[in-house]
């Protein structure tokens, strides 16, 4: 699994040394410069892959788990946050948001106060509560969300082009000194935790940090803590420890992060769904009977190329073993762009004049202008990518990448790299998506990739499946039942899928072994055109 493991963000604020009062000033390069030269960068942890988060029916199943932490500044909220994820091993996506992302931007005055300790950030009132409550509901739903990034050495948000795009955790940990005290956000928590830690060893921890990490004077901790700190931490953070469920003490609290640890790992256990075995059912079991007929072709939103001889000619060419590479590559690549071409037909049109040389008006069409992109689901969605620019040179083309957890055959979502106009939800309600996918088995991985998209707020009447290949037998019925308004574009159907395994160690007996004995499940199309990737990339 750990070969699997992908990156994923974190929020949390970092250090910077003290630089001019605002940089929401500051032109971009200058930002951007700022960044590189002070590591304002996202945290990132492993993550092991996120299994399945919807049903049959492509509606997400269950929300993700999110874990509110209070506790006064330097009680450990954050060091508890990190144990948490420490210990759950391994797990998929955890974000820790941090709520210090959340303070308010700052006019001149304010900042003025701020640079002489005199600004009260110990208020409720200094924390947009509201954007806070907003982002984490978005991640709880499996949305997107853009995160401020906030500097404590400038005491200001850096401008909105510097925010941070987060999609797709499983476990969702969020602190700060008010976590608790907002019942919009509380309501969002399925674990409330609050951080009690003796007030002498919070002062001698935040001297120490703000002094190393946030660029302050002994004296400014002091005179802020005085004013503003304390007096709110009794006022407003220390009552809502009664909204707790869980207390940790502020050091040598590693039994109680085990629990909390063993408890998060149940709650995901329970959630956790099998979901590929109702893909492909085998013809004995019961969810076979009841899946739909396959009878693909009559679909409404399945388009099939029409066979002419000279379609039937190139996948006899990809279907052969024979071919060389390079014939591969220069047929896989004509496909694409029939395919493609294919797919723009769905497109929106309309009408459009124009001038001939000859100076004859030509009445025409052009495409509806909108933001049109490409997702490849990878490794093999890329074959279709160069028939994609070349029938749209200038297209953006994210990626997904999915692949099987060996030992359960489910889909595992391993990195997200969608293009810009999607990662924005409201610019995703226009967009148009060619989804790429080369060849469509179980379905499991474009179900999931149809999922992200929804998820991120495209329509699903403009996600367009572009793929060489699909199977009869296999889950196609299924997507278009959950996904009916999603096109299927291909250029083939073969009849067979049949369950191999893939790596394993040969046994005595002839017939395939369990998983136990190094091999793992997988599906492969019959005839169909082999591992495409392979043929493909090497040579
Ligand atoms: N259990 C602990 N044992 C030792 N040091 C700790 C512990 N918890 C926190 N600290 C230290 O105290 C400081 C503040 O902790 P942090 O987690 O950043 O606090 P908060 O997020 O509550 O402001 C950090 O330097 C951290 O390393
Ligand atoms: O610009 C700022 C913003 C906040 N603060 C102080 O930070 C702490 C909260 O952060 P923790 O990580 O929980 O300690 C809060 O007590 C504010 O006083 C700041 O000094 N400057």
């Amino acid at each position: 699994m750990d070969d699997k493991a992908s990156l994923q963000p974190v929020q949390k604020p970092s250090f910077r040394p003290p630089l001019s009062r605002t940089l929401s000033n500051l032109p971009a390069p200058t930002v951007a410069r700022l960044k590189k030269t002070t590591g304002l960068e996202s945290h990132f942890l492993k993550s092991h892959g996120r299994p399945p988060w919807y049903g049959e029916d492509g509606n997400p199943i269950s929300d993700a788990f999110v874990i509110g932490i209070a506790g006064g500044s330097a009680s450990g909220k954050t060091h508890v946050a990190r144990q948490i994820v420490q210990s759950l091993g391994s797990i998929p996506t955890v974000i820790i948001l941090s709520q210090d992302s959340f303070y308010k931007k700052h006019d001149e005055a304010e900042l003025a106060l701020a640079f002489a300790n005199k600004y009260d950030f110990d208020h409720p009132d200094a924390l947009d509560m509201q954007l806070f409550a907003s982002c984490l509901e978005d991640l709880k739903k499996c949305r997107q969300t853009h995160i401020p990034v906030y500097s404590f050495t400038e005491h200001q948000r850096l401008p909105r082009s510097e925010d941070r795009y987060l999609y797709g955790a499983t476990v969702i940990i969020a602190e700060g000194i008010m976590a608790l005290l907002d019942p919009t956000l509380r309501n969002l928590y399925d674990l409330k935790v609050f951080v009690q830690c003796d007030s002498d060893l919070m002062l001698a921890r935040r001297i120490r940090r703000d002094v190393k990490e946030r660029g302050r004077t002994i004296d400014g901790v002091l005179d802020q803590y005085l004013r503003f700190v304390k007096p709110a931490y009794d006022n407003f953070v220390l009552p809502t420890s009664r909204h707790a469920d869980i207390i940790v003490p502020g050091s040598d609290n590693e039994v109680a992060i085990d629990l909390i640890s063993t408890h998060i790992r149940r709650q995901l256990a329970d959630r956790a769904r099998s979901f590929r075995p109702h893909m492909v059912p085998s013809p004995s079991s019961a969810s076979f009977a009841s899946s739909p007929n396959n009878a693909l072709e009559d679909k409404p939103n399945f388009i099939l190329m029409k066979q002419t001889p000279q379609l039937k000619g190139i996948y006899t060419i990809l279907r052969d073993r024979t071919t060389s590479r390079q014939d591969f590559i220069f047929f896989v690549d004509r496909l694409a762009t029939y395919l493609v071409e294919k797919a723009m037909e769905y497109l929106p049109h309309k009408p459009k004049t124009v001038t001939t040389p000859v100076e004859v008006e030509a009445h025409g069409q052009m495409i509806q202008p909108c933001c049109l992109c490409g997702v490849s689901i990878l490794r093999a969605g890329g074959l279709l990518e160069r028939g994609l620019s070349r029938v749209i040179p200038d297209v953006t083309v994210g990626s997904l990448l999915v692949q099987s957890d060996t030992k359960t055959g489910e889909p595992l979502l391993l990195h997200t790299m969608l293009p810009e106009c999607i990662r924005n939800r409201e610019r995703a309600r226009d967009a148009w998506v060619f989804l790429l996918d080369a060849q469509v088995g179980t379905a499991a991985s474009a179900f999931m990739a149809i999922r992200v998209l929804l998820d991120h707020g495209v329509q699903p009447g403009h996600i367009i499946l572009i793929t060489f290949l699909v199977a009869r037998n296999g889950g196609i019925p299924f997507l278009q039942r959950a996904f009916p308004d999603v096109k299927i574009v291909t250029g083939a159907i073969d009849d067979g899928l049949r369950e191999v395994w893939l790596d394993q160690t040969p046994v005595e007996s002839d017939g395939p072994k369990a998983s136990s004995q190094g091999g793992h499940k997988a599906w492969v199309v019959e005839p169909g055109l082999g591992q495409m990737g392979d043929r493909y990339y090497l040579s």
